[in-house]
Protein backbone atom coordinates (compact mmCIF):
# COMPACT_ATOMS: atom_id res chain seq x y z
CA UNK A 1 0.00 0.00 0.00
CA UNK A 2 1.57 3.42 -0.22
CA UNK A 3 1.94 5.72 2.63
CA UNK A 4 -0.89 7.66 3.22
CA UNK A 5 -0.91 11.36 2.48
CA UNK A 6 -0.94 13.51 5.96
CA UNK A 7 -2.09 17.35 6.44
CA UNK A 8 -2.31 18.99 9.73
CA UNK A 9 -5.27 21.88 10.06
CA UNK A 10 -3.90 24.22 12.63
CA UNK A 11 -6.78 26.38 14.38
CA UNK A 12 -5.49 29.92 15.47
CA UNK A 13 -8.50 32.06 14.93
CA UNK A 14 -9.58 32.56 18.20
CA UNK A 15 -9.36 35.95 20.55
CA UNK A 16 -7.52 34.29 23.30
CA UNK A 17 -9.72 36.39 25.55
CA UNK A 18 -9.09 34.05 28.74
CA UNK A 19 -5.50 34.09 28.27
CA UNK A 20 -5.81 38.16 28.21
CA UNK A 21 -5.60 39.63 31.24
CA UNK A 22 -5.74 42.96 29.43
CA UNK A 23 -3.20 45.50 28.32
CA UNK A 24 -1.00 42.60 26.07
CA UNK A 25 -1.00 43.60 22.46
CA UNK A 26 -1.10 40.49 21.05
CA UNK A 27 -3.73 37.21 21.41
CA UNK A 28 -2.00 34.21 23.10
CA UNK A 29 -1.20 32.58 20.16
CA UNK A 30 1.08 35.23 18.92
CA UNK A 31 3.10 36.24 22.27
CA UNK A 32 6.42 34.44 23.30
CA UNK A 33 6.72 31.65 25.17
CA UNK A 34 10.62 31.15 26.31
CA UNK A 35 11.32 33.78 23.29
CA UNK A 36 9.25 31.78 20.35
CA UNK A 37 5.80 32.40 19.72
CA UNK A 38 3.17 29.79 20.69
CA UNK A 39 1.86 29.76 17.19
CA UNK A 40 5.91 29.40 15.53
CA UNK A 41 5.87 26.43 18.30
CA UNK A 42 3.14 24.94 17.39
CA UNK A 43 3.76 24.83 13.65
CA UNK A 44 7.39 23.89 13.89
CA UNK A 45 6.26 20.47 16.16
CA UNK A 46 4.37 19.60 13.08
CA UNK A 47 7.23 20.41 10.65
CA UNK A 48 9.76 18.48 12.91
CA UNK A 49 7.46 15.50 11.38
CA UNK A 50 8.74 14.22 7.79
CA UNK A 51 5.68 12.46 6.56
CA UNK A 52 3.44 15.23 7.26
CA UNK A 53 2.74 16.43 3.53
CA UNK A 54 0.82 20.19 4.34
CA UNK A 55 0.20 22.26 6.93
CA UNK A 56 -2.96 24.96 6.66
CA UNK A 57 -3.15 27.76 9.74
CA UNK A 58 -6.22 29.22 10.00
CA UNK A 59 -6.40 32.70 11.69
CA UNK A 60 -8.56 35.38 12.43
CA UNK A 61 -9.47 38.24 9.99
CA UNK A 62 -7.60 40.80 12.41
CA UNK A 63 -4.29 38.74 12.55
CA UNK A 64 -2.65 38.74 8.99
CA UNK A 65 -0.29 41.02 9.86
CA UNK A 66 0.73 39.18 13.32
CA UNK A 67 1.34 36.10 11.12
CA UNK A 68 3.11 37.76 8.54
CA UNK A 69 5.50 38.78 11.21
CA UNK A 70 6.06 35.47 12.44
CA UNK A 71 8.21 34.78 9.27
CA UNK A 72 6.81 31.31 9.06
CA UNK A 73 7.87 29.54 5.98
CA UNK A 74 8.11 26.00 4.56
CA UNK A 75 7.29 24.94 1.13
CA UNK A 76 4.69 22.31 3.42
CA UNK A 77 3.62 25.39 5.24
CA UNK A 78 0.20 26.80 3.16
CA UNK A 79 -1.10 30.41 2.85
CA UNK A 80 -2.96 30.78 5.88
CA UNK A 81 -6.80 30.86 5.62
CA UNK A 82 -9.08 33.41 7.17
CA UNK A 83 -11.24 30.86 10.47
CA UNK A 84 -14.88 31.46 11.55
CA UNK A 85 -16.61 32.46 14.63
CA UNK A 86 -16.32 29.33 16.44
CA UNK A 87 -13.47 27.08 16.54
CA UNK A 88 -15.84 24.61 14.92
CA UNK A 89 -16.03 27.09 11.88
CA UNK A 90 -12.37 27.25 11.60
CA UNK A 91 -11.76 24.05 11.53
CA UNK A 92 -14.07 24.08 8.69
CA UNK A 93 -12.32 26.49 6.49
CA UNK A 94 -9.13 24.92 6.96
CA UNK A 95 -10.78 21.56 5.60
CA UNK A 96 -12.37 23.34 2.82
CA UNK A 97 -8.67 24.86 2.02
CA UNK A 98 -7.38 21.02 1.91
CA UNK A 99 -10.19 19.47 0.08
CA UNK A 100 -8.56 20.28 -3.31
CA UNK A 101 -4.79 18.40 -2.08
CA UNK A 102 -6.97 15.75 -1.65
CA UNK A 103 -5.22 14.03 1.89
CA UNK A 104 -5.81 10.33 3.11
CA UNK A 105 -5.13 11.83 6.77
CA UNK A 106 -5.86 14.94 8.80
CA UNK A 107 -4.69 16.21 12.05
CA UNK A 108 -6.52 19.05 13.73
CA UNK A 109 -4.66 20.79 16.16
CA UNK A 110 -5.12 23.85 18.64
CA UNK A 111 -2.46 26.64 17.92
CA UNK A 112 -2.77 27.05 21.81
CA UNK A 113 -1.43 23.66 22.31
CA UNK A 114 2.33 24.65 21.51
CA UNK A 115 3.69 20.97 22.99
CA UNK A 116 2.37 17.92 20.98
CA UNK A 117 5.56 15.53 20.90
CA UNK A 118 6.55 13.81 17.82
CA UNK A 119 5.51 10.43 20.39
CA UNK A 120 2.11 11.29 20.47
CA UNK A 121 1.80 12.80 16.66
CA UNK A 122 3.47 9.09 16.24
CA UNK A 123 1.26 7.14 18.41
CA UNK A 124 -2.26 9.32 16.90
CA UNK A 125 -1.39 8.14 13.31
CA UNK A 126 -1.16 4.36 14.42
CA UNK A 127 -4.25 4.22 15.92
CA UNK A 128 -5.70 6.27 13.21
CA UNK A 129 -4.47 2.76 11.04
CA UNK A 130 -7.60 0.87 12.86
CA UNK A 131 -10.14 3.84 13.71
CA UNK A 132 -11.86 5.97 11.51
CA UNK A 133 -10.36 8.53 14.23
CA UNK A 134 -7.87 9.07 16.76
CA UNK A 135 -7.99 11.07 19.53
CA UNK A 136 -5.29 11.84 22.48
CA UNK A 137 -6.91 12.01 25.87
CA UNK A 138 -5.71 11.93 30.05
CA UNK A 139 -8.00 10.26 32.69
CA UNK A 140 -9.07 12.63 34.99
CA UNK A 141 -7.28 12.83 38.54
CA UNK A 142 -9.17 15.14 40.40
CA UNK A 143 -12.94 14.13 42.18
CA UNK A 144 -15.28 15.67 39.78
CA UNK A 145 -17.92 17.21 41.22
CA UNK A 146 -21.31 18.90 39.39
CA UNK A 147 -22.59 21.81 40.39
CA UNK A 148 -25.97 23.75 39.00
CA UNK A 149 -24.31 27.51 40.12
CA UNK A 150 -21.20 26.94 40.42
CA UNK A 151 -21.49 27.78 44.11
CA UNK A 152 -23.82 24.51 45.61
CA UNK A 153 -22.21 20.83 44.79
CA UNK A 154 -24.79 19.11 43.69
CA UNK A 155 -23.42 15.81 43.06
CA UNK A 156 -20.06 14.03 42.55
CA UNK A 157 -19.75 11.99 39.26
CA UNK A 158 -18.14 8.67 38.54
CA UNK A 159 -14.59 10.16 36.91
CA UNK A 160 -13.60 6.16 36.53
CA UNK A 161 -14.92 6.45 32.34
CA UNK A 162 -14.05 10.26 31.73
CA UNK A 163 -11.01 11.40 30.32
CA UNK A 164 -9.69 15.16 29.33
CA UNK A 165 -9.50 15.48 25.48
CA UNK A 166 -6.30 16.85 23.73
CA UNK A 167 -5.38 17.94 20.12
CA UNK A 168 -4.08 16.78 17.73
CA UNK A 169 -7.01 14.42 16.24
CA UNK A 170 -6.63 12.83 13.73
CA UNK A 171 -9.38 11.69 11.20
CA UNK A 172 -9.66 10.04 7.30
CA UNK A 173 -10.03 13.45 5.39
CA UNK A 174 -13.19 12.39 3.43
CA UNK A 175 -14.84 11.03 6.84
CA UNK A 176 -14.49 14.33 8.92
CA UNK A 177 -14.91 16.57 6.02
CA UNK A 178 -18.17 15.39 5.03
CA UNK A 179 -19.22 15.37 9.15
CA UNK A 180 -17.96 18.85 9.25
CA UNK A 181 -20.17 19.90 6.86
CA UNK A 182 -23.25 18.14 7.99
CA UNK A 183 -22.31 19.70 11.22
CA UNK A 184 -22.51 23.21 10.01
CA UNK A 185 -25.92 22.47 9.19
CA UNK A 186 -27.13 21.77 12.62
CA UNK A 187 -28.22 24.55 15.71
CA UNK A 188 -25.61 22.56 18.07
CA UNK A 189 -21.95 23.76 18.56
CA UNK A 190 -19.34 21.22 18.91
CA UNK A 191 -16.15 21.71 21.60
CA UNK A 192 -14.35 19.20 19.54
CA UNK A 193 -13.88 17.02 16.25
CA UNK A 194 -14.01 13.63 18.27
CA UNK A 195 -17.33 15.20 19.33
CA UNK A 196 -18.10 15.75 15.52
CA UNK A 197 -16.91 12.28 14.57
CA UNK A 198 -18.70 10.58 17.64
CA UNK A 199 -22.19 12.19 16.19
CA UNK A 200 -21.07 11.40 12.92
CA UNK A 201 -21.26 7.79 13.53
CA UNK A 202 -17.63 7.68 13.10
CA UNK A 203 -15.46 5.01 15.49
CA UNK A 204 -12.86 7.18 17.49
CA UNK A 205 -10.35 5.39 19.21
CA UNK A 206 -7.70 7.28 21.83
CA UNK A 207 -4.62 7.16 23.15
CA UNK A 208 -2.89 8.34 25.84
CA UNK A 209 -2.17 12.42 26.16
CA UNK A 210 0.64 14.00 27.54
CA UNK A 211 0.60 16.39 30.62
CA UNK A 212 2.94 18.70 29.21
CA UNK A 213 0.89 18.76 26.24
CA UNK A 214 -1.45 21.87 27.56
CA UNK A 215 -3.72 24.43 26.36
CA UNK A 216 -2.58 27.95 27.02
CA UNK A 217 -6.17 28.79 27.94
CA UNK A 218 -5.79 31.08 31.00
CA UNK A 219 -3.12 33.68 32.20
CA UNK A 220 -0.96 31.39 34.38
CA UNK A 221 -0.24 28.85 30.96
CA UNK A 222 1.86 31.14 30.50
CA UNK A 223 4.28 30.76 33.17
CA UNK A 224 4.02 26.48 33.04
CA UNK A 225 4.45 26.71 29.24
CA UNK A 226 7.92 28.60 29.77
CA UNK A 227 8.61 25.67 32.72
CA UNK A 228 8.19 23.42 29.78
CA UNK A 229 10.71 24.81 27.78
CA UNK A 230 13.09 25.57 30.35
CA UNK A 231 12.75 23.07 32.90
CA UNK A 232 12.32 23.83 36.50
CA UNK A 233 14.47 27.36 36.89
CA UNK A 234 14.33 26.85 40.82
CA UNK A 235 16.88 23.60 40.05
CA UNK A 236 20.72 24.26 39.12
CA UNK A 237 22.82 21.35 37.66
CA UNK A 238 26.09 21.05 40.15
CA UNK A 239 29.08 19.08 38.56
CA UNK A 240 31.50 17.05 41.36
CA UNK A 241 34.48 15.23 40.59
CA UNK A 242 36.39 12.10 42.63
CA UNK A 243 40.14 10.80 42.71
CA UNK A 244 41.44 7.50 44.76
CA UNK A 245 44.65 5.61 44.60
CA UNK A 246 44.91 2.67 46.97
CA UNK A 247 47.96 0.42 47.10
CA UNK A 248 48.23 -3.34 46.40
CA UNK A 249 48.97 -5.82 49.05
CA UNK A 250 49.07 -9.57 49.35
CA UNK A 251 45.56 -11.05 48.70
CA UNK A 252 43.54 -13.08 46.37
CA UNK A 253 40.53 -10.13 45.56
CA UNK A 254 40.07 -6.43 45.23
CA UNK A 255 36.94 -4.77 45.80
CA UNK A 256 35.82 -2.41 42.72
CA UNK A 257 32.56 -0.80 42.58
CA UNK A 258 31.06 -3.41 45.01
CA UNK A 259 31.98 -6.03 43.04
CA UNK A 260 34.57 -8.37 44.54
CA UNK A 261 36.83 -9.48 41.66
CA UNK A 262 39.57 -12.18 42.42
CA UNK A 263 42.92 -11.41 41.80
CA UNK A 264 46.47 -11.83 42.66
CA UNK A 265 46.50 -9.24 45.19
CA UNK A 266 44.01 -7.04 47.42
CA UNK A 267 43.84 -3.54 47.90
CA UNK A 268 44.90 -1.47 50.89
CA UNK A 269 42.73 0.41 53.46
CA UNK A 270 40.55 1.17 56.31
CA UNK A 271 37.61 -0.29 54.61
CA UNK A 272 37.65 -2.73 52.02
CA UNK A 273 39.52 -0.34 50.15
CA UNK A 274 36.86 0.00 46.84
CA UNK A 275 38.96 2.43 45.12
CA UNK A 276 35.80 2.74 42.13
CA UNK A 277 33.25 3.22 45.01
CA UNK A 278 35.58 6.37 47.11
CA UNK A 279 35.72 8.58 43.84
CA UNK A 280 32.86 8.29 43.07
CA UNK A 281 31.46 8.64 47.02
CA UNK A 282 33.89 11.89 46.58
CA UNK A 283 32.72 13.02 43.28
CA UNK A 284 28.98 13.11 44.80
CA UNK A 285 29.82 14.78 47.73
CA UNK A 286 31.88 17.59 46.05
CA UNK A 287 28.53 18.28 43.63
CA UNK A 288 26.55 18.62 46.89
CA UNK A 289 29.22 20.90 48.60
CA UNK A 290 29.54 18.38 51.09
CA UNK A 291 33.39 18.18 52.00
CA UNK A 292 34.81 14.88 51.11
CA UNK A 293 34.49 10.76 52.07
CA UNK A 294 37.39 11.30 54.98
CA UNK A 295 34.90 13.91 56.68
CA UNK A 296 32.20 11.95 56.88
CA UNK A 297 33.74 8.50 56.90
CA UNK A 298 37.32 9.70 59.37
CA UNK A 299 39.81 6.73 58.80
CA UNK A 300 40.85 7.11 62.91
CA UNK A 301 37.05 6.20 63.62
CA UNK A 302 37.55 2.26 64.03
CA UNK A 303 33.44 1.58 63.69
CA UNK A 304 34.61 2.17 59.90
CA UNK A 305 37.03 -0.79 59.88
CA UNK A 306 36.17 -3.27 56.87
CA UNK A 307 33.14 -1.41 56.32
CA UNK A 308 31.88 -1.96 52.42
CA UNK A 309 32.25 1.07 50.94
CA UNK A 310 28.91 0.85 48.93
CA UNK A 311 27.72 2.10 52.81
CA UNK A 312 29.67 5.46 52.41
CA UNK A 313 28.02 5.63 48.56
CA UNK A 314 24.30 5.18 50.17
CA UNK A 315 25.60 7.81 52.53
CA UNK A 316 26.21 10.14 49.58
CA UNK A 317 22.90 9.44 47.83
CA UNK A 318 21.05 9.95 51.26
CA UNK A 319 22.66 13.48 51.64
CA UNK A 320 21.53 14.16 47.50
CA UNK A 321 17.78 12.93 48.28
CA UNK A 322 17.76 15.32 51.86
CA UNK A 323 18.99 18.41 50.03
CA UNK A 324 16.06 17.65 47.21
CA UNK A 325 18.07 16.47 44.91
CA UNK A 326 18.53 14.00 41.92
CA UNK A 327 21.42 12.59 40.40
CA UNK A 328 21.47 13.16 36.85
CA UNK A 329 24.24 10.69 35.56
CA UNK A 330 27.36 9.44 36.83
CA UNK A 331 31.09 8.91 35.19
CA UNK A 332 33.52 6.41 37.01
CA UNK A 333 37.04 5.64 34.82
CA UNK A 334 39.40 2.97 36.84
CA UNK A 335 42.96 2.79 35.73
CA UNK A 336 45.01 -0.49 36.39
CA UNK A 337 46.99 -3.21 34.48
CA UNK A 338 45.17 -5.96 36.44
CA UNK A 339 42.65 -7.03 36.76
CA UNK A 340 40.25 -7.18 34.28
CA UNK A 341 36.67 -4.92 35.03
CA UNK A 342 35.36 -5.01 31.28
CA UNK A 343 33.50 -8.27 32.07
CA UNK A 344 32.28 -6.74 35.97
CA UNK A 345 31.30 -3.60 34.62
CA UNK A 346 27.51 -4.85 34.33
CA UNK A 347 27.68 -5.96 38.01
CA UNK A 348 29.22 -2.68 39.05
CA UNK A 349 26.62 -0.47 37.29
CA UNK A 350 23.83 -2.70 39.26
CA UNK A 351 25.44 -1.85 42.39
CA UNK A 352 25.72 1.32 42.26
CA UNK A 353 21.68 1.53 40.71
CA UNK A 354 20.56 -0.14 43.90
CA UNK A 355 22.63 2.03 46.46
CA UNK A 356 21.59 5.40 44.69
CA UNK A 357 18.08 4.31 43.89
CA UNK A 358 18.90 5.15 40.28
CA UNK A 359 18.70 3.70 36.97
CA UNK A 360 21.62 1.95 35.06
CA UNK A 361 21.45 4.31 32.21
CA UNK A 362 22.63 7.35 34.27
CA UNK A 363 25.70 5.33 35.56
CA UNK A 364 28.75 4.68 33.23
CA UNK A 365 31.93 2.60 34.31
CA UNK A 366 34.54 2.24 32.10
CA UNK A 367 38.74 1.14 32.55
CA UNK A 368 41.94 1.66 31.08
CA UNK A 369 45.56 0.55 31.90
CA UNK A 370 48.67 3.54 32.25
CA UNK A 371 50.40 1.21 29.06
CA UNK A 372 53.18 -0.45 31.74
CA UNK A 373 53.99 3.31 33.15
CA UNK A 374 54.42 4.65 36.68
CA UNK A 375 53.16 3.12 39.88
CA UNK A 376 50.07 1.44 38.26
CA UNK A 377 51.88 -0.03 35.19
CA UNK A 378 54.12 -1.59 38.00
CA UNK A 379 51.00 -3.08 39.50
CA UNK A 380 51.55 -1.45 42.70
CA UNK A 381 48.04 0.04 43.31
CA UNK A 382 44.88 1.25 41.28
CA UNK A 383 43.38 5.00 40.72
CA UNK A 384 39.95 5.88 40.37
CA UNK A 385 38.55 9.17 38.89
CA UNK A 386 34.79 10.14 38.71
CA UNK A 387 32.59 12.67 38.01
CA UNK A 388 28.95 13.42 39.11
CA UNK A 389 26.53 15.85 37.88
CA UNK A 390 23.17 16.26 39.82
CA UNK A 391 20.42 18.68 40.01
CA UNK A 392 19.52 20.48 43.53
CA UNK A 393 17.35 23.17 44.31
CA UNK A 394 19.20 26.76 43.87
CA UNK A 395 19.71 28.03 47.31
CA UNK A 396 20.85 31.86 46.65
N1 LIG B 1 -13.25 31.15 16.33
C1 LIG B 1 -12.22 30.41 16.76
C2 LIG B 1 -12.06 30.11 18.12
C3 LIG B 1 -10.96 29.36 18.50
N2 LIG B 1 -10.06 28.94 17.56
C4 LIG B 1 -8.86 28.21 17.95
O1 LIG B 1 -9.20 27.04 18.66
C5 LIG B 1 -8.19 26.71 19.59
C6 LIG B 1 -8.78 26.35 20.94
O2 LIG B 1 -9.59 27.42 21.39
P1 LIG B 1 -9.40 28.26 22.73
O3 LIG B 1 -8.26 27.81 23.50
O4 LIG B 1 -10.71 28.32 23.39
O5 LIG B 1 -8.97 29.69 22.13
P2 LIG B 1 -9.74 31.05 22.06
O6 LIG B 1 -11.10 30.87 21.50
O7 LIG B 1 -8.83 31.96 21.36
O8 LIG B 1 -9.81 31.44 23.62
P3 LIG B 1 -10.90 32.27 24.39
O9 LIG B 1 -12.14 31.42 24.40
O10 LIG B 1 -10.31 32.47 25.74
O11 LIG B 1 -11.09 33.56 23.65
C7 LIG B 1 -7.26 27.92 19.68
O12 LIG B 1 -6.03 27.60 19.06
C8 LIG B 1 -8.01 29.00 18.95
O13 LIG B 1 -7.18 29.93 18.27
C9 LIG B 1 -10.27 29.23 16.23
O14 LIG B 1 -9.46 28.84 15.39
N3 LIG B 1 -11.36 29.94 15.85
C1 LIG C 1 -10.31 20.82 21.15
C2 LIG C 1 -9.92 20.99 22.60
O1 LIG C 1 -8.57 21.37 22.70
C3 LIG C 1 -10.05 19.67 23.30
O2 LIG C 1 -9.73 19.78 24.63
C4 LIG C 1 -10.75 22.05 23.28
O3 LIG C 1 -12.07 21.66 23.38
C5 LIG C 1 -10.63 23.42 22.59
O4 LIG C 1 -10.91 24.48 23.46
P1 LIG C 1 -12.32 25.21 23.58
O5 LIG C 1 -12.19 26.13 24.76
O6 LIG C 1 -13.34 24.14 23.82
O7 LIG C 1 -12.49 25.93 22.28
Amino acid sequence: MPPKSIAVIIVAAGRGERASVGGEPDPKQYRPVAGAPVLSRTVAAFLDVPEIARIVPVIHPDHSERYAGLGLSDKRLMAPVIGGDSRQASVLEGLKALAPHKPDLVLIQDAARPFASPALISDVLTVLQTHDGALPALPLTDTIKRSLDGALVATTEDRHQLFAAQTPQGFRFGQIFSAHMRAATVRRQFTDDAEIAEWAGLRVGMVMGSTDNIKITHPEDFARAERIVLGDSRMETRIGTGYDVHQFEAGDAVWLGGVRIPHTAKLKGHSDADVALHALTDAILGAIGEGDIGIHFPPSDMQWRGTASVVFLKHAGLLVANAGGRIVNLDVTIVCEAPRIAEHVPAMRAVIAEALGIVTSRIAIKATTSEKLGFIGREEGMVAMASASIELPRND
